[in-house]
């Protein structure tokens, strides 16, 4: 047979990349646009749905173009997205009402509060699975309603659509065909039940949401629609798998068996453990959520997410300017711990803590400074706090489910940090995995992709190429990772005590 690819179209938080993958699951071409951040106030965070989606048809062809292949190869595409992120847009005209929220962004936390000061937290979390928050879909919707004027009115006459970005570039890439999304991205709304796997009509009355504007919710795999004949070099290419991206990379490690799980670390870092064909209930702070719904069987996960990870590093580039680039960070952390043996914390609440703590008020702080201190203790500090977060999270996630957790496997741009690898084995005592190739979020959507169209025929056959990277914690060190996870715990008890008043 002539080699087919698929194509993972992968919309991050801080860029949009398209990768074709060939029948062996090896990476063939990337393209890559980085996305502009809008912050039009403190605390916002917005995204142009217009430029995700030009963003994505340059991306889809370029990759083509790279990979000096025929574009009629290409058997499916898949779309992987940044999730919650909320998108408003007008059913006839095509153009969004207002830019996209993005998951970070806090201007509906008034909404989230309010929601929380109605006694709503439990019933929430158990039709939901999620805690209360403005990082979910629901009160950013809600914000746009009440803040972009004419919103209910084009609801009420059936013209408005909402969307997460794999809903909106599928209805861009299907030229308004097909208005739906999958498990997955659903479950992240706060909208979704996700026992009955229907949108709750009671939350949907409680939060004045009209349900005329939601999506269809599909399985993850098969066929959503086709590229509209304009998008794709003219061809009606099957759009056949959808999953929110840290799903998809939990299903692009192969992660099928219940108590495997991931971290991967972008923007932010999302641990999340396949917990089977039962919702797990967390009383740990933890999110009960969508793996991925296949063959008309939804797989269940739990998650930990935390909002600032690679963000801290982009933080240390451009806001203080004490690193040149993101590779060089590894080095100067070992140089500090050979140098400075007292330790400096940083908690990186930049926009509150997610999970375990879900306190949204706490702001980011920084402790243990003296005269001695320099920009490779602060940096050292700041890849240390990435890898105390995800302790936070295994924690809560060991004490929910009582599973021993006997490998971590990560992905995403700052797993290819070495430092940040070796201190997370040893701080968590247990063995991590990376694998060479890091676009475990893409791969998991072209699994999903291939499948929905029989590319691949089951997930029994897909294929596993990837090298990996095993750091063994080293038990010498384990002692000092008591006493500095200790004093985690204080700096973030003391960081929780200065909060900021919601404005
Ligand atoms: N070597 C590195 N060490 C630490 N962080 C890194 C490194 N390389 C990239 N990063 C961080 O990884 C993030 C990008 O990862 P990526 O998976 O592309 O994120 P996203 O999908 O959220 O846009 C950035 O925040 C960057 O600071
Ligand atoms: O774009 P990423 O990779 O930072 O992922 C963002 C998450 O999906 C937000 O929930």
């Amino acid at each position: 047979m002539e080699q087919q690819y698929i194509l993972a179209l992968d919309q991050g938080t801080t860029s949009t990349r398209a990768i074709l993958f060939d029948h062996d699951g090896h990476k063939v071409a990337t393209a890559q646009k980085e996305l502009p951040q809008i912050f039009r106030q403190s605390g916002w965070i917005e995204h142009d749905a217009n430029v995700i989606w030009e963003h994505a048809r340059q991306v889809m062809a370029e990759v083509v173009i790279n990979a000096n292949i025929k574009p009629y190869k290409v058997a499916s595409i898949g779309i992987t997205n940044q999730r919650e992120t909320t998108v408003l847009w007008n059913r006839r005209t095509g153009e969004p009402i207002a830019d996209a929220v993005v998951w970070q962004s806090k201007q509906s936390d008034i909404f989230a509060n309010a929601l929380k000061e109605q006694g709503l937290t439990q019933k929430v979390y158990d039709k939901t699975g999620l805690w209360i928050d403005s990082y979910f879909s629901a009160t950013k919707i809600m914000w746009l309603l009440e803040n972009v004027p004419g919103a209910r009115e084009l609801a009420a006459e059936g013209d408005l659509l909402f969307g997460t970005i794999d809903t909106w570039l599928l209805w861009k890439l299907t030229n308004g065909a097909v208005h739906a999304t999958d498990y997955s991205n659903a479950s992240r709304t706060m909208l979704f039940n996700i026992h009955d796997l229907q949108w709750d009509e009671e939350l949907l009355a409680l939060f004045d949401i009209p349900a005329n504007i939601l999506p269809e919710v599909r399985d993850s795999s098969g066929i959503f629609g086709y590229t509209a004949e304009f998008v794709f070099f003219g061809l009606q290419v099957p759009i056949a798998g959808i999953a929110g991206d840290q799903q998809a990379a939990l299903f692009g490690h192969q992660a099928f068996k219940t108590g495997d799980v991931k971290n991967t670390f972008g923007t932010g870092s999302f641990i999340v453990m396949n917990t089977g064909e039962q919702p797990a209930i967390s009383t740990h702070g933890l999110l009960t959520t969508i793996g991925y719904g296949l063959d008309g069987k939804v797989t269940y996960a739990l998650e930990g997410s935390v909002f600032i990870a690679g963000a801290a590093i982009q933080w240390l580039r451009d806001g203080l300017q004490l690193i040149i680039n993101a590779q060089e960070t590894a080095e100067m952390a070992d140089r500090s711990r050979e140098n400075h043996p007292k330790r400096v914390y940083l908690v990186p609440a930049f926009t509150g803590l997610g999970a375990p703590y879900w306190d949204q008020n706490t702001r980011g702080a920084m402790f243990g400074l003296t005269r001695a201190t320099g920009r490779e203790d602060i940096v050292r500090a700041t890849l240390e706090s990435l890898a105390y977060q995800t302790k936070d999270v295994l924690d809560a996630m060991i004490s929910d489910t009582q599973l021993d957790i006997s490998t971590l496997v990560i992905d995403g741009g700052a797993a290819a940090n070495d430092y940040l690898q070796r201190f997370l084995a040893d701080l968590i005592a247990t063995p991590i995995s990376r694998p060479d190739q890091l676009e475990t979020t893409a791969l998991g959507v072209a699994y999903l992709a291939g499948l929905g169209v029989g590319y691949w025929d089951s997930v029994a056959t897909l294929p596993n190429s990837d090298e990996v990277t095993v750091e063994l914690p080293d038990e010498q060190h384990a002692e000092d990772m008591q006493v500095a996870y200790q004093g985690w715990q204080k700096a973030v008890e003391a960081a929780r005590m200065f909060p900021l008043d919601v404005e």
